[in-house]
Protein backbone atom coordinates (compact mmCIF):
# COMPACT_ATOMS: atom_id res chain seq x y z
CA UNK A 1 0.00 0.00 0.00
CA UNK A 2 1.54 3.49 -0.93
CA UNK A 3 0.89 6.26 1.66
CA UNK A 4 0.86 9.56 2.15
CA UNK A 5 4.28 10.01 2.69
CA UNK A 6 5.27 8.42 -0.70
CA UNK A 7 3.54 10.73 -2.35
CA UNK A 8 5.06 13.96 -0.50
CA UNK A 9 8.44 12.20 -1.81
CA UNK A 10 7.00 11.96 -5.23
CA UNK A 11 6.00 16.00 -5.19
CA UNK A 12 2.53 17.36 -5.58
CA UNK A 13 3.43 21.23 -5.88
CA UNK A 14 0.60 22.35 -8.32
CA UNK A 15 -0.56 19.13 -8.36
CA UNK A 16 -4.56 18.01 -7.71
CA UNK A 17 -4.81 16.06 -4.54
CA UNK A 18 -8.30 14.04 -3.93
CA UNK A 19 -8.57 13.38 -0.40
CA UNK A 20 -11.22 11.43 0.95
CA UNK A 21 -12.17 12.58 4.51
CA UNK A 22 -14.67 11.53 6.90
CA UNK A 23 -15.85 15.11 8.72
CA UNK A 24 -18.90 13.02 9.84
CA UNK A 25 -18.99 15.19 12.97
CA UNK A 26 -21.87 15.16 15.33
CA UNK A 27 -24.44 18.19 15.41
CA UNK A 28 -25.74 19.85 18.87
CA UNK A 29 -29.41 18.64 18.72
CA UNK A 30 -31.33 21.90 19.68
CA UNK A 31 -28.84 24.42 18.41
CA UNK A 32 -28.89 26.51 15.00
CA UNK A 33 -26.41 29.37 14.24
CA UNK A 34 -27.21 32.42 12.36
CA UNK A 35 -26.51 31.12 9.34
CA UNK A 36 -29.44 28.95 9.69
CA UNK A 37 -26.71 25.82 10.03
CA UNK A 38 -26.10 23.17 12.53
CA UNK A 39 -23.82 24.07 15.23
CA UNK A 40 -21.06 21.34 15.26
CA UNK A 41 -20.93 19.74 18.91
CA UNK A 42 -17.35 17.84 18.57
CA UNK A 43 -15.05 18.25 15.19
CA UNK A 44 -12.41 15.37 16.90
CA UNK A 45 -13.27 13.66 13.02
CA UNK A 46 -12.15 16.86 11.25
CA UNK A 47 -9.02 17.56 13.60
CA UNK A 48 -7.93 13.91 12.96
CA UNK A 49 -7.59 14.32 9.33
CA UNK A 50 -5.71 17.95 10.12
CA UNK A 51 -1.99 16.42 9.66
CA UNK A 52 -2.57 15.08 5.86
CA UNK A 53 -4.21 18.35 5.13
CA UNK A 54 -1.89 20.44 6.30
CA UNK A 55 0.98 18.36 4.67
CA UNK A 56 -0.57 18.43 1.49
CA UNK A 57 -1.34 22.10 1.74
CA UNK A 58 2.33 23.06 2.77
CA UNK A 59 3.31 20.75 -0.26
CA UNK A 60 1.79 23.33 -2.37
CA UNK A 61 -1.02 21.13 -3.67
CA UNK A 62 -4.32 21.67 -4.73
CA UNK A 63 -6.11 19.71 -2.09
CA UNK A 64 -9.91 18.85 -3.17
CA UNK A 65 -11.31 17.43 0.05
CA UNK A 66 -14.44 15.17 -0.13
CA UNK A 67 -16.58 13.84 2.76
CA UNK A 68 -20.21 12.53 3.86
CA UNK A 69 -22.28 13.97 6.55
CA UNK A 70 -25.26 11.85 7.81
CA UNK A 71 -27.21 10.16 5.44
CA UNK A 72 -29.23 11.57 2.86
CA UNK A 73 -31.15 10.02 0.27
CA UNK A 74 -29.02 10.51 -2.81
CA UNK A 75 -30.31 14.07 -3.11
CA UNK A 76 -29.31 17.58 -1.96
CA UNK A 77 -30.83 18.24 1.24
CA UNK A 78 -29.95 21.46 3.55
CA UNK A 79 -29.96 19.57 6.80
CA UNK A 80 -27.28 17.38 6.03
CA UNK A 81 -24.64 20.36 4.36
CA UNK A 82 -20.95 20.27 4.99
CA UNK A 83 -21.17 24.25 5.03
CA UNK A 84 -20.64 24.77 8.63
CA UNK A 85 -17.73 21.84 8.55
CA UNK A 86 -16.20 24.19 6.04
CA UNK A 87 -16.08 26.60 8.16
CA UNK A 88 -14.38 24.78 11.13
CA UNK A 89 -12.21 23.26 9.14
CA UNK A 90 -10.73 26.91 7.65
CA UNK A 91 -10.54 27.79 11.72
CA UNK A 92 -8.72 24.54 12.22
CA UNK A 93 -5.98 24.72 9.66
CA UNK A 94 -5.81 28.59 10.01
CA UNK A 95 -6.40 29.21 6.03
CA UNK A 96 -9.66 29.64 4.30
CA UNK A 97 -11.04 26.81 2.75
CA UNK A 98 -13.08 27.59 -0.86
CA UNK A 99 -16.62 25.26 -0.58
CA UNK A 100 -18.26 24.42 -3.33
CA UNK A 101 -22.23 24.09 -2.58
CA UNK A 102 -22.42 21.41 -5.20
CA UNK A 103 -20.35 17.83 -5.23
CA UNK A 104 -19.65 17.77 -9.07
CA UNK A 105 -21.52 19.70 -10.64
CA UNK A 106 -20.88 23.46 -12.24
CA UNK A 107 -20.27 24.93 -8.88
CA UNK A 108 -17.20 22.09 -7.64
CA UNK A 109 -15.86 22.08 -11.43
CA UNK A 110 -15.32 25.80 -11.03
CA UNK A 111 -13.93 26.13 -7.53
CA UNK A 112 -11.41 23.06 -8.48
CA UNK A 113 -10.22 25.13 -11.62
CA UNK A 114 -9.73 28.03 -10.03
CA UNK A 115 -7.72 26.01 -7.13
CA UNK A 116 -4.62 27.69 -6.34
CA UNK A 117 -1.21 25.36 -5.51
CA UNK A 118 -1.33 25.35 -1.54
CA UNK A 119 -5.58 26.19 -1.31
CA UNK A 120 -7.92 24.10 0.42
CA UNK A 121 -11.39 23.17 -1.31
CA UNK A 122 -14.35 21.29 0.33
CA UNK A 123 -17.16 19.69 -2.14
CA UNK A 124 -20.46 19.40 -0.82
CA UNK A 125 -21.79 16.20 0.51
CA UNK A 126 -21.17 13.13 -0.79
CA UNK A 127 -24.15 11.57 -0.44
CA UNK A 128 -26.42 14.42 -1.99
CA UNK A 129 -25.61 12.11 -5.42
CA UNK A 130 -27.27 8.77 -5.40
CA UNK A 131 -24.25 7.65 -7.46
CA UNK A 132 -22.13 7.39 -4.14
CA UNK A 133 -23.91 4.84 -2.20
CA UNK A 134 -25.24 3.13 -5.24
CA UNK A 135 -25.58 -0.97 -5.61
CA UNK A 136 -25.30 -0.48 -8.99
CA UNK A 137 -21.23 -0.77 -10.06
CA UNK A 138 -21.91 1.14 -13.67
CA UNK A 139 -23.91 3.86 -11.34
CA UNK A 140 -21.70 3.96 -8.88
CA UNK A 141 -18.68 4.20 -11.42
CA UNK A 142 -19.88 6.82 -13.51
CA UNK A 143 -20.38 8.94 -10.45
CA UNK A 144 -16.72 8.41 -9.05
CA UNK A 145 -15.64 8.97 -12.95
CA UNK A 146 -16.46 12.46 -12.11
CA UNK A 147 -14.84 12.42 -8.99
CA UNK A 148 -11.77 11.03 -10.17
CA UNK A 149 -11.37 14.25 -13.02
CA UNK A 150 -10.93 16.60 -10.74
CA UNK A 151 -7.86 15.08 -9.39
CA UNK A 152 -4.20 13.61 -10.14
CA UNK A 153 -3.97 11.80 -7.04
CA UNK A 154 -6.01 9.80 -4.76
CA UNK A 155 -5.46 9.77 -0.82
CA UNK A 156 -8.03 8.07 1.63
CA UNK A 157 -8.29 9.66 5.31
CA UNK A 158 -11.64 8.29 6.18
CA UNK A 159 -10.79 5.63 8.13
CA UNK A 160 -14.73 5.83 9.27
CA UNK A 161 -15.96 5.23 5.81
CA UNK A 162 -13.22 1.99 4.82
CA UNK A 163 -16.07 0.10 5.29
CA UNK A 164 -18.30 0.88 2.69
CA UNK A 165 -17.99 0.02 -0.88
CA UNK A 166 -18.77 3.59 -2.18
CA UNK A 167 -17.56 5.61 -5.02
CA UNK A 168 -15.50 7.78 -3.01
CA UNK A 169 -14.38 4.86 -1.14
CA UNK A 170 -13.84 1.85 -3.64
CA UNK A 171 -14.26 3.38 -6.87
CA UNK A 172 -12.26 6.94 -7.41
CA UNK A 173 -8.87 4.48 -6.07
CA UNK A 174 -9.57 2.30 -9.08
CA UNK A 175 -8.85 5.38 -10.84
CA UNK A 176 -5.91 7.31 -9.48
CA UNK A 177 -2.71 6.79 -8.24
CA UNK A 178 -4.05 6.00 -4.49
CA UNK A 179 -2.25 6.59 -1.32
CA UNK A 180 -3.42 5.87 2.15
CA UNK A 181 -3.64 9.01 4.47
CA UNK A 182 -1.85 8.83 8.01
CA UNK A 183 -4.84 8.41 10.16
CA UNK A 184 -5.94 5.47 8.09
CA UNK A 185 -2.55 3.49 8.51
CA UNK A 186 -2.40 4.65 12.04
CA UNK A 187 -6.24 3.13 12.92
CA UNK A 188 -5.51 -0.06 10.85
CA UNK A 189 -2.10 -0.52 12.94
CA UNK A 190 -3.73 -0.75 16.27
CA UNK A 191 -6.40 -2.59 15.01
CA UNK A 192 -4.62 -5.49 13.53
CA UNK A 193 -2.93 -6.17 16.74
CA UNK A 194 -6.22 -6.27 18.49
CA UNK A 195 -7.82 -8.23 16.41
CA UNK A 196 -4.80 -11.05 15.64
CA UNK A 197 -4.16 -11.22 19.17
CA UNK A 198 -6.60 -10.05 21.85
CA UNK A 199 -5.60 -10.28 25.11
CA UNK A 200 -8.23 -12.78 26.77
CA UNK A 201 -10.90 -11.81 28.50
CA UNK A 202 -11.71 -9.70 25.98
CA UNK A 203 -15.00 -7.84 26.62
CA UNK A 204 -16.59 -5.89 23.63
CA UNK A 205 -19.20 -3.11 24.33
CA UNK A 206 -22.02 -2.36 22.15
CA UNK A 207 -24.44 0.01 22.17
CA UNK A 208 -25.30 3.76 19.76
CA UNK A 209 -28.45 4.05 17.47
CA UNK A 210 -27.23 2.15 14.21
CA UNK A 211 -29.02 -1.26 15.48
CA UNK A 212 -29.47 -3.17 12.11
CA UNK A 213 -25.92 -2.46 10.61
CA UNK A 214 -24.18 -3.30 14.25
CA UNK A 215 -26.33 -6.49 14.37
CA UNK A 216 -24.49 -8.48 11.61
CA UNK A 217 -21.23 -7.77 13.37
CA UNK A 218 -22.30 -9.81 16.52
CA UNK A 219 -22.71 -13.02 15.17
CA UNK A 220 -18.79 -12.84 13.77
CA UNK A 221 -18.23 -11.36 17.01
CA UNK A 222 -19.36 -13.92 19.37
CA UNK A 223 -16.87 -16.73 18.76
CA UNK A 224 -13.79 -14.14 19.51
CA UNK A 225 -15.53 -12.77 22.93
CA UNK A 226 -15.78 -13.67 26.68
CA UNK A 227 -18.80 -11.18 27.18
CA UNK A 228 -20.93 -9.04 24.84
CA UNK A 229 -22.13 -6.13 26.66
CA UNK A 230 -25.33 -4.81 24.79
CA UNK A 231 -27.12 -1.36 25.74
CA UNK A 232 -27.88 1.74 23.91
CA UNK A 233 -31.03 1.62 20.86
CA UNK A 234 -29.42 -1.87 20.66
CA UNK A 235 -30.76 -3.85 23.63
CA UNK A 236 -34.44 -2.78 23.07
CA UNK A 237 -34.27 -5.68 19.92
CA UNK A 238 -32.41 -8.13 22.23
CA UNK A 239 -34.77 -7.53 24.97
CA UNK A 240 -38.04 -8.08 22.96
CA UNK A 241 -36.52 -11.15 21.90
CA UNK A 242 -36.41 -12.41 25.38
CA UNK A 243 -40.48 -12.00 25.99
CA UNK A 244 -39.73 -8.17 27.15
CA UNK A 245 -42.22 -5.31 26.09
CA UNK A 246 -40.40 -2.28 24.75
CA UNK A 247 -42.60 0.27 24.52
CA UNK A 248 -41.57 3.53 22.05
CA UNK A 249 -38.02 2.43 22.44
CA UNK A 250 -35.90 1.65 18.92
CA UNK A 251 -36.59 -1.67 17.77
CA UNK A 252 -36.23 -3.77 14.26
CA UNK A 253 -38.96 -5.78 14.36
CA UNK A 254 -37.12 -8.14 11.57
CA UNK A 255 -34.42 -8.45 13.56
CA UNK A 256 -36.10 -10.04 16.57
CA UNK A 257 -35.78 -13.65 15.76
CA UNK A 258 -32.11 -13.24 14.62
CA UNK A 259 -31.55 -11.42 18.05
CA UNK A 260 -33.09 -14.29 19.93
CA UNK A 261 -30.81 -17.16 18.06
CA UNK A 262 -28.23 -15.11 19.07
CA UNK A 263 -28.99 -14.91 22.42
CA UNK A 264 -29.12 -19.11 22.18
CA UNK A 265 -25.65 -19.39 20.19
CA UNK A 266 -24.25 -17.03 23.19
CA UNK A 267 -25.09 -19.02 25.98
CA UNK A 268 -24.89 -16.57 28.64
CA UNK A 269 -22.39 -14.50 26.92
CA UNK A 270 -24.75 -11.87 25.64
CA UNK A 271 -24.83 -9.19 28.67
CA UNK A 272 -28.27 -7.24 28.50
CA UNK A 273 -29.67 -4.28 30.79
CA UNK A 274 -31.72 -5.08 33.68
CA UNK A 275 -33.12 -1.65 33.47
CA UNK A 276 -33.42 1.01 32.19
CA UNK A 277 -34.35 4.98 32.23
CA UNK A 278 -37.96 5.35 30.46
CA UNK A 279 -38.87 8.77 28.94
CA UNK A 280 -42.16 9.87 27.99
CA UNK A 281 -40.53 11.77 25.16
CA UNK A 282 -37.31 12.07 22.85
CA UNK A 283 -35.82 15.29 24.98
CA UNK A 284 -34.00 16.65 27.94
CA UNK A 285 -36.73 17.83 29.61
CA UNK A 286 -39.33 14.40 29.42
CA UNK A 287 -40.16 13.29 32.57
CA UNK A 288 -38.18 9.55 32.89
CA UNK A 289 -37.69 7.20 35.33
CA UNK A 290 -35.66 4.06 36.36
CA UNK A 291 -37.86 0.69 35.73
CA UNK A 292 -36.79 -2.44 35.63
CA UNK A 293 -36.63 -4.60 31.51
CA UNK A 294 -40.06 -5.68 32.46
CA UNK A 295 -41.96 -2.88 33.28
CA UNK A 296 -41.17 -0.63 30.17
CA UNK A 297 -44.74 1.21 29.91
CA UNK A 298 -46.27 1.09 26.38
CA UNK A 299 -45.83 4.87 26.20
CA UNK A 300 -42.74 5.35 27.04
CA UNK A 301 -39.23 4.89 25.52
CA UNK A 302 -35.67 3.53 26.67
CA UNK A 303 -33.12 6.57 26.63
CA UNK A 304 -30.31 4.78 29.21
CA UNK A 305 -29.42 1.96 30.63
CA UNK A 306 -30.18 2.10 34.52
CA UNK A 307 -27.99 2.07 37.57
CA UNK A 308 -28.00 -1.48 37.99
CA UNK A 309 -27.30 -2.17 34.34
CA UNK A 310 -24.68 0.48 34.48
CA UNK A 311 -23.07 -1.80 37.97
CA UNK A 312 -23.32 -4.76 35.91
CA UNK A 313 -21.72 -3.95 32.40
CA UNK A 314 -19.00 -1.86 34.76
CA UNK A 315 -18.17 -5.52 36.61
CA UNK A 316 -17.59 -6.93 33.52
CA UNK A 317 -15.10 -4.73 32.06
CA UNK A 318 -13.17 -4.70 34.99
CA UNK A 319 -11.83 -8.10 35.07
CA UNK A 320 -11.20 -7.70 31.18
CA UNK A 321 -7.55 -7.38 29.23
CA UNK A 322 -9.34 -5.71 26.20
CA UNK A 323 -11.89 -4.29 25.83
CA UNK A 324 -13.31 -2.59 22.32
CA UNK A 325 -16.33 -0.20 23.17
CA UNK A 326 -18.41 1.54 20.07
CA UNK A 327 -21.60 3.07 20.53
CA UNK A 328 -23.06 5.28 23.70
CA UNK A 329 -25.49 3.31 25.99
CA UNK A 330 -27.69 5.88 25.88
CA UNK A 331 -29.17 9.14 24.59
CA UNK A 332 -25.84 10.73 26.65
CA UNK A 333 -26.63 14.57 24.42
CA UNK A 334 -29.05 15.00 26.95
CA UNK A 335 -28.07 15.63 30.50
CA UNK A 336 -30.63 12.84 31.81
CA UNK A 337 -29.58 10.21 29.91
CA UNK A 338 -25.65 10.25 29.92
CA UNK A 339 -25.18 8.53 33.45
CA UNK A 340 -24.73 4.79 31.44
CA UNK A 341 -22.41 5.98 28.71
CA UNK A 342 -20.61 7.96 31.60
CA UNK A 343 -20.48 4.62 33.81
CA UNK A 344 -19.06 2.31 31.73
CA UNK A 345 -16.45 4.66 29.84
CA UNK A 346 -14.90 5.32 33.85
CA UNK A 347 -14.95 1.56 34.03
CA UNK A 348 -13.22 0.81 30.86
CA UNK A 349 -10.44 4.04 31.85
CA UNK A 350 -10.07 1.92 34.92
CA UNK A 351 -8.79 -2.07 33.23
CA UNK A 352 -5.28 -2.98 33.33
CA UNK A 353 -5.36 -3.86 29.71
CA UNK A 354 -5.85 -2.48 26.28
CA UNK A 355 -8.84 -0.67 25.50
CA UNK A 356 -10.23 0.67 22.21
CA UNK A 357 -13.07 2.95 21.78
CA UNK A 358 -14.36 3.28 18.16
CA UNK A 359 -17.02 6.05 16.41
CA UNK A 360 -18.20 9.09 15.84
CA UNK A 361 -20.31 9.36 18.50
CA UNK A 362 -18.79 7.51 20.87
CA UNK A 363 -15.11 9.49 20.37
CA UNK A 364 -17.59 12.52 21.01
CA UNK A 365 -19.27 11.51 24.00
CA UNK A 366 -15.68 10.61 25.71
CA UNK A 367 -14.86 13.97 24.87
CA UNK A 368 -18.20 16.02 25.60
CA UNK A 369 -18.52 14.18 29.09
CA UNK A 370 -14.94 15.60 30.07
CA UNK A 371 -13.38 12.31 30.54
CA UNK A 372 -9.64 11.95 30.53
CA UNK A 373 -9.25 10.56 26.48
CA UNK A 374 -5.31 9.40 27.64
CA UNK A 375 -6.92 6.74 30.14
CA UNK A 376 -7.88 4.81 26.02
CA UNK A 377 -5.80 2.90 24.95
CA UNK A 378 -6.57 4.24 21.33
CA UNK A 379 -9.69 6.21 20.67
CA UNK A 380 -10.72 5.34 16.89
CA UNK A 381 -13.01 7.56 14.42
CA UNK A 382 -14.72 4.71 13.05
CA UNK A 383 -17.16 2.60 15.05
CA UNK A 384 -18.81 0.30 12.28
CA UNK A 385 -15.30 0.24 10.25
CA UNK A 386 -13.62 -1.24 13.72
CA UNK A 387 -15.96 -3.57 14.48
CA UNK A 388 -16.12 -5.02 10.88
CA UNK A 389 -12.06 -4.69 10.93
CA UNK A 390 -12.26 -6.67 14.57
CA UNK A 391 -14.83 -9.26 12.53
CA UNK A 392 -11.98 -10.11 10.16
CA UNK A 393 -13.33 -8.54 7.30
CA UNK A 394 -12.27 -7.27 4.24
CA UNK A 395 -13.02 -3.58 3.92
CA UNK A 396 -13.23 -2.11 0.45
CA UNK A 397 -11.69 0.95 1.40
CA UNK A 398 -8.66 -0.85 2.18
CA UNK A 399 -8.75 -3.27 0.15
CA UNK A 400 -8.63 -0.48 -2.79
CA UNK A 401 -5.67 0.94 -1.13
CA UNK A 402 -4.00 -2.16 -1.20
CA UNK A 403 -4.62 -2.81 -5.10
N1 LIG B 1 -31.67 4.13 23.69
C1 LIG B 1 -31.40 4.90 22.64
N2 LIG B 1 -32.39 5.30 21.81
C2 LIG B 1 -32.12 6.09 20.75
N3 LIG B 1 -30.89 6.53 20.42
C3 LIG B 1 -29.87 6.15 21.20
C4 LIG B 1 -30.07 5.32 22.34
N4 LIG B 1 -28.87 5.11 22.92
C5 LIG B 1 -27.97 5.78 22.19
N5 LIG B 1 -28.55 6.42 21.16
C6 LIG B 1 -27.92 7.32 20.17
O1 LIG B 1 -27.00 6.61 19.37
C7 LIG B 1 -26.20 7.58 18.71
C8 LIG B 1 -24.86 7.00 18.34
O2 LIG B 1 -25.04 5.81 17.63
P1 LIG B 1 -23.95 5.22 16.60
O3 LIG B 1 -23.87 6.11 15.40
O4 LIG B 1 -24.34 3.81 16.38
O5 LIG B 1 -22.58 5.33 17.42
P2 LIG B 1 -21.11 5.67 16.91
O6 LIG B 1 -21.20 6.96 16.11
O7 LIG B 1 -20.28 5.81 18.14
O8 LIG B 1 -20.72 4.51 16.04
C9 LIG B 1 -26.09 8.76 19.66
O9 LIG B 1 -26.45 9.94 18.97
C10 LIG B 1 -27.09 8.41 20.79
O10 LIG B 1 -27.91 9.50 21.16
O1 LIG C 1 -20.28 7.78 11.45
C1 LIG C 1 -19.76 6.85 10.85
O2 LIG C 1 -19.70 5.59 11.33
P1 LIG C 1 -19.84 5.17 12.90
O3 LIG C 1 -21.11 5.79 13.47
O4 LIG C 1 -19.93 3.68 12.82
O5 LIG C 1 -18.60 5.64 13.57
C2 LIG C 1 -19.09 7.02 9.51
O6 LIG C 1 -19.03 8.38 9.14
C3 LIG C 1 -19.83 6.19 8.46
O7 LIG C 1 -21.14 6.67 8.34
P2 LIG C 1 -22.30 5.66 7.82
O8 LIG C 1 -22.51 4.62 8.90
O9 LIG C 1 -23.50 6.53 7.60
O10 LIG C 1 -21.79 5.04 6.54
Amino acid sequence: MKTLDDLLGEGVSGRRVFVRADLNVPFDKAAIDPQGHGVISDDGRARAVLPTLIALRDAGARVIVASHLGRPKGAPDPKFTLAPVAKRLGELLGSTVVFADDTVGPAATEAVAALQDGQVLLLENLRFNAGETSKDDAERGAFADQLAAFADFYVDDAFGAVHRKHASVFDVPARLPRYAGGLVLKEVEVLKKVSESPEQPYVVVLGGSKVSDKLAVIQALLPKVDKLLVGGGMCFTFLKAQGHEVGKSLLEAEMISVCADLLEQAQGRIVLPVDVVAAAEFSADAAHDVVSVSEIPADRLGLDIGPESTSLFAEAIAGAKTVFWNGPMGVFELAPFAAGTRGVAEAITKIDGFSVVGGGDSAAAVRTLGLDESAFGHISTGGGASLEYLEGKTLPGVAALEK
